[in-house]
């Protein structure tokens, strides 16, 4: 158990004061799926207003420590986490946590666009509705019609609400998902490889998307495309075989990586 705050505006050792503030932090974080270790040791912080993209070959951890950042994997029965994880320099595994909140604060979107059985309306008004974030129905349209423009999604469905958010088309569902997760004011999205799913087109939109969001969030991403974590990310996370290899500015990465295990990755040798 770890309360102790980290102060988050401080530069840390070898970062600047230009750097943003570290949002989240991953120290020594395990874990295990029964006997089989997925995590070995990973230290990353995860940096405010930015996106951070999480690459390595299939099964190499990116997903489960993804699903660490807001105790996803509390739902796996045989999954143990060790470590720990700070939002805002406060541990998120500490017995006195929300869990129901905490995931308000730290919101997900996954890899198939899973929206409700129910309206375009209802998928976003359902958060904030439990978290009692409006007072009245004037309200509740309000974040509605917010969280929609958010997501890049209200002049294609403001005129049809009322219809199944499960009719739109699959780049639409995945955006109307995004706009299901920014509704409840999250501080930090994890997304999940969100355009696996989805053709070039509604990707593009995706990405262009999570450039707008990363002015008013911190995302974290992973992704199996390099051109996307290229494009869309200002600090990539390497991982291999459960461990973090390296985590710099993705023009580095991209670059002039310092392990050459990112640069085999990188340049298609494995994975
Ligand atoms: N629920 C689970 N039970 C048991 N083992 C699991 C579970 N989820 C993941 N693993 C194992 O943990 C390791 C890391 O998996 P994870 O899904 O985090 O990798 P990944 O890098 O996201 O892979 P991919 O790119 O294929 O999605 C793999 O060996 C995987 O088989």
């Amino acid at each position: 158990m770890n309360m102790m705050a980290e102060t988050t505006t401080e530069p840390k050792q070898g970062q600047t004061m230009s750097d943003p503030a570290i949002k989240m932090m991953g120290k020594n974080v395990t874990v295990h799926y029964g006997t089989k270790q997925a995590l070995f040791d990973v230290n990353l912080p995860i940096r405010q207003n930015t996106v951070t993209a999480l690459i390595g070959p299939s099964g190499c951890g990116k997903s489960t420590f993804l699903r660490c950042l807001n105790r996803m994997n509390d739902t796996i029965d045989n999954c143990r986490v060790g470590g720990e994880i700070t939002l805002d320099g406060q541990d998120i595994y500490d017995p006195s946590i929300d869990v129901v909140e905490l995931r308000a604060r730290v919101g997900m979107v996954f890899q198939k666009p899973n929206p409700f059985p129910k309206s375009i309306y209802e998928n976003v008004a359902y958060g904030p509705r439990i978290h009692g974030l409006a007072r009245n129905k004037a309200e509740l349209d309000q974040i509605v019609e917010t969280s929609l423009m958010k997501a890049g999604l209200w002049n294609e469905v403001k005129d049809r609400l009322n219809e199944a958010g499960t009719g739109l088309s699959g780049g639409q569902q995945q955006r109307l998902c995004i706009a299901r997760a920014v509704a409840v004011s999250p501080e930090v999205i994890l997304m999940d490889e969100p355009c696996s799913a989805l053709d070039p087109i509604a990707t593009a939109k995706v990405e262009e998307l999570i450039h707008e969001l990363r002015l008013n969030f911190t995302i974290v991403i992973v992704t199996h495309s390099m051109q996307q974590a290229a494009r869309v990310s200002q600090r990539t996370a390497m991982f291999h075989l459960g461990n973090l290899v390296e985590e710099n500015d993705t023009d580095k990465i991209f670059t002039n990586p310092d392990e050459s295990r990112t640069q085999d990755y990188i340049m298609g040798r494995f994975g």
